[in-house]
């Protein structure tokens, strides 16, 4: 017999033994990041330069080295940033970057739990919900143990999720998030205790979780249950995560979980953009990353690439401002540009008109509309503006506003799909029959006592507790939902279905309805792309569609639009030119931030994250009187900007035209004379 000696291949270490000419495409650190191989890495860098880009090509390079895609797993902050890492780096390399598995933390826990669910007490078709859901419930649990009609104090509904998930996601003992944050609560420890098991027991029993449930069971089935551990973690050969600065406590110790097998993970951040500590994220698991995960290499990035010099000095100047000192000064090759602009205007309206006008100025010289971007503190900073530009036919787009799921008449609608889904969800079924004329909470409670034992539980006709007064209408909700049931219709048919029946629920309850139903016509048409009715659940629940993102959806095909959003929404982003409207001190800083150093520095960080996402032109711009309910009043602009001096900004002035015309006619007098 013949032999046929093949030959060992050599693995691919330097980028010339690539297709893609990274070393064309990246500076010598970004390659040191995306040529990494084995063990922990951390890379630190600063607004703009290169992380994003870093991440992309780290995908494409570890594919290319022949890295199965389903081995590696990229979490990022959205799962929309997630989902355009992927294509660009399809893009640049081929299609198999697209089974990478990415997503944010809650995301693919959700799909670690919904495979091991029964592990963990659960049935597979357990149901996410939302905050507002969340609330619903911490009131009934509220109610239920007597505490809504106290005599002293009790936080509300609001207040308590926020100290148990202060609890979860900070790590914290309930009395130490007390003492820190509402002291005059203490007294009350053993009762919000009460609340907080009465919470876990109720979403336990009705099979549903919120999102910090989603951290804390992953976290559960992976310690308690080192088979599956191993397993998870034996697929996630090389584990990535983007925003590194915005995870709290517990999502450090899922990336540690996550990557326990191979020990191959490299976390991406920069503490100066760290803008999510009300959520319980912690900067600090930056600082710890080399202390949790032995033999961190460390990569600086410093170099950054998208903004002019004369805006780095702002966003400088903005960093030094911090108590809390950064390291950090970022600095660009790029050719000089134009001071930012400090825009002060007579009143919020002019602000409005001096942006519309400004942007339509831009689009005059070519610049399209989704080359410049509005950033605001709060949702509300853009109302005036989105008057003035609709008065202006300037399509736009808001970020960060309500979520179109959020809407009551969508949750209606999707209410009835929970149930589907899930007949144990409480929460869905009180919606659901809550509509019904008649029916009150006790009536509800009553009729899901019924379901939860039911044979058929949505033959709700038969059930004893029906009265004269709702027969007729559960009559015709039982024929729905048995009929959703037992018959296999796309998920579009199913939402169109119930659309169909709440159609008049709809025109009864909101005098806005021709609206509303426009909604549901769009949520029909959206619904199309999901494959089943679990997993539209999960998707709209984790990753909420934008009030927006329907309206532009059918819009695509027009000239695209100018960016409206809330700074936080605008993170990892950028564009050519950028304003940043309401820079006032109560706006930002905001008012409740000012009083305690931390908050303040974090209000610091999110001007500065406004300012880096501008590449060629920076605007913070004020009105000089704002509004209010009592007469105008005399405002005072962001103290952040108090200190910039000609050197660093503009001061632009605006002036009417008439006034203008004046000026320039006294001149030609003065001139003639
Ligand atoms: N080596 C490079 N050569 C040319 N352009 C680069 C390079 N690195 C980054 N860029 C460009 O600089 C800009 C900023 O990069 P990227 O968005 O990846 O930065 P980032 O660090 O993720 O920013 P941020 O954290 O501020 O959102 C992008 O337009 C990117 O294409």
């Amino acid at each position: 017999m013949k032999k046929f000696v093949l030959k060992k291949e050599e693995p691919r270490k330097r980028p010339e033994d690539y297709s893609i000419p990274y070393a064309d495409l990246l500076n010598k650190q970004q390659l040191d990041a995306v040529f990494h191989e084995k063990g922990p890495a951390l890379v630190v860098a600063g607004a703009g330069t290169g992380k994003t880009r870093t991440l992309v090509h780290r995908v494409a390079r570890l594919v290319e080295s022949g890295v199965k895609p389903s081995n590696i797993l990229l979490l990022t902050f959205t799962r929309r940033a997630a989902k355009e890492m992927l294509n660009r780096a399809s893009n640049i390399l081929d299609e198999r970057c697209k089974q990478v598995q990415g997503g944010t933390f809650h995301f693919y826990c959700s799909l670690l739990l919904h495979r091991h669910a029964e592990i963990i007490g659960y049935p597979s078709n357990f149901t996410i919900i939302d905050t507002a859901d969340a609330l619903e419930v911490i009131q009934f649990v509220r109610t239920e143990l007597k505490l809504n009609k106290k005599k002293k104090r009790f936080p509300n509904k609001n207040t308590l999720l926020n100290i148990i998930s202060t609890c979860i996601n900070k790590h914290l003992d309930l009395r130490v998030v007390l003492q820190e944050q509402y002291p005059q609560f203490l007294e009350q420890e053993e009762k919000i205790q009460q609340v907080g098991l009465a919470y876990q027991e109720y979403k336990e029993k009705n099979y549903v979780m919120d999102f910090d449930d989603l951290l804390i069971k992953t976290r559960q089935l992976l310690t308690q249950h080192e088979d599956i551990r191993i397993k998870v973690a034996s697929q996630n050969q090389f584990v990535m995560v983007d925003e590194f600065q915005d995870t709290n406590k517990l999502q450090a110790e899922l990336t540690e979980l996550f990557s326990s097998v191979h020990g191959n993970v490299m976390a991406v951040g920069d503490d100066a953009q760290s803008i999510y500590s009300f959520r319980g994220a912690d900067h600090q698991n930056i600082m710890d990353f080399p202390e949790r995960f032995e033999g961190t290499k460390l990569i600086k990035l410093e170099e950054n690439y998208r903004s002019t010099p004369q805006i780095l000095n702002v966003a400088n100047n903005l960093l030094k401002q911090a108590s809390f000192k950064f390291d950090k000064q970022l600095y660009s090759e790029i050719k000089d540009g134009e001071l930012p602009a400090l825009v002060q205007s007579s009143s919020e309206h002019d602000q409005s008109r001096f942006i519309t006008q400004a942007v339509l100025q831009l689009r005059e010289q070519e610049m399209e509309l989704n080359e410049m971007a509005v950033l605001f503190r709060n949702g509300r900073d853009s109302f005036d503006l989105e008057v003035e530009l609709n008065r202006k036919n300037i399509p736009f787009v808001k970020y960060g506003g309500q979520k179109f799921t959020e809407a009551a008449h969508i949750k209606d609608v999707l209410a009835h799909i929970r149930v589907l889904v899930n007949p144990m969800d409480t929460i869905a079924w009180n919606r659901v029959l809550m509509l019904l004329d008649g029916i009150g909470p006790k009536t509800a409670q009553d009729l899901f006592e019924w379901i939860r034992l039911a044979k058929n539980p949505y033959r709700l006709d038969l059930s004893d507790t029906t009265s004269q007064s709702y027969i007729d209408q559960l009559k015709v909700l039982s024929k729905l939902l048995v009929a959703l049931k037992e018959n296999d219709h796309s998920v579009a048919k199913v939402v169109e279905l119930v659309v169909d029946y709440y159609r008049d629920f709809c025109k009864d309850r909101y005098d806005d309805y021709p609206k509303r139903l426009k909604d549901l016509e769009a949520f029909v048409n959206v619904s199309e792309s999901f494959t089943s009715l679990p997993k539209m659940l999960e998707e709209l629940a984790l990753d909420p569609i934008t009030a927006t993102a329907v309206d532009t959806e059918q819009k695509t095909k027009e000239e695209a639009p100018l960016i409206l959003s809330t700074i936080h929404s605008a993170k990892g982003l950028e564009w050519k030119h950028v304003f940043i409207i309401q820079c006032l001190d109560g706006i930002i800083p905001s008012a409740y931030s000012v009083e305690d150093e931390e908050q303040l520095d974090e209000e610091l960080r999110l001007l500065y994250v406004a300012a880096t996402r501008a590449k060629d032109m920076l605007y913070f711009s004020y009105p000089v009187l704002a509004q209010s309910a009592y007469g105008d009043y005399f405002t005072q602009p962001s103290r952040f900007l108090k200190d910039m001096n000609n050197d660093l900004v503009e001061e632009w002035k605006l002036v009417e035209e008439e006034q203008q015309q004046q000026i320039e006619e006294g001149n030609q007098q003065q001139l003639t004379d």
